[in-house]
């Protein structure tokens, strides 16, 4: 199994990720502080989501990454590998995507004088207090929505990208920075915009018991949330998903084509 495309989608995913950041930081108002801890996820999960869709395109049209400019695979393949990609990559991304959500939900520990202490002291002591608590599935809380939200969207995300490549690349050529800069951007905004609803539900299922209430399942959370707060609740964060997509997509898929081109 080829490896060089997990090791591409790891520093990729890493480079994306510090450009991010700023952005995180504020849709959670500062309380997302270090950058170690998602450095280090979104490395490990991108080198799955990167590493597994070249390989799944490998087994469905026998073609390697290289090869694959001169013989460009079919836009169903594309997707099949895309949500294939998404799929496992869900899974691996799921408990870290808990953490993140409790930590950044979590008030600001110094706010007042004396206000309660929070909850997690940080990254590890939260991952400790679920698995104490709720043992490893309770790691997992929301991963159901997560994977639901991650499948298509990442096939939309791959299809996206290779589209916008292909209509300013003359055929068999490479596309340029520029290209791949702009398709990688847009095949951010694109895939988050259709994750953002569920990207909501999925937020609130690992909030659940928390702060949130607890809900019978996700179809009561999204029937619920609609309800109470009107269609409105699926586009929440829609403007900042899609401001923070363009740059970490764009420097991802950049630095992965460069890196898997200099390694030949
Ligand atoms: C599928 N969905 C849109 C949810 C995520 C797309 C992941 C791409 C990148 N790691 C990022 O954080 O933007």
């Amino acid at each position: 199994m080829p490896a060089e495309e997990f090791v591409a989608g790891w520093i990729s995913g890493a480079l994306g990720l510090v450009l991010g950041h700023p952005f995180d930081t504020v849709k959670l108002l500062g309380f997302f502080k270090g950058m170690s801890f998602p450095i280090a996820s979104i490395a490990v999960v991108n080198s799955v989501l990167f590493g597994v869709y070249s390989n799944a395109l490998l087994a469905l049209t026998a073609t390697s990454h290289q090869e694959r400019r001169a013989q460009p695979p079919s836009y169903t393949h594309v997707f099949i590998a895309g949500c294939t990609g998404g799929f496992l990559q869900a899974y691996c991304l799921a408990p870290f995507d808990l953490i993140k959500v409790r930590l950044q939900n979590q008030t600001e520990p110094r706010a007042k004088p004396g206000s309660p202490p929070p909850r997690y002291r940080g990254p590890v002591h939260c991952a400790a207090s679920i698995f104490q608590a709720e043992g490893p599935r309770g790691l997992f809380r929301g991963a159901w929505a997560l994977t639901l939200r991650d499948t298509p969207t990442l096939g939309i995300y791959f299809v996206t990208y290779e589209w916008l490549c292909r209509q300013f690349t003359p055929d068999g050529q490479t596309p340029s920075s520029g290209t791949v800069l702009v398709a990688g951007g847009f095949a951010g905004i694109t895939s988050w915009v259709a994750a953002t609803p569920l990207d909501v539900i999925k937020s609130r299922m690992q909030m659940a018991g928390l702060k949130q209430r607890a809900y019978g399942g996700l179809l009561d959370c999204m029937v619920s949330s609609a309800r109470q707060e009107g269609l409105g609740v699926f586009f929440r964060g829609l403007t900042i998903n899609s401001a923070r997509a363009f740059p970490v997509n764009a420097v991802t898929f950049l630095s992965y084509e460069h890196l898997l081109l200099s390694w030949g």
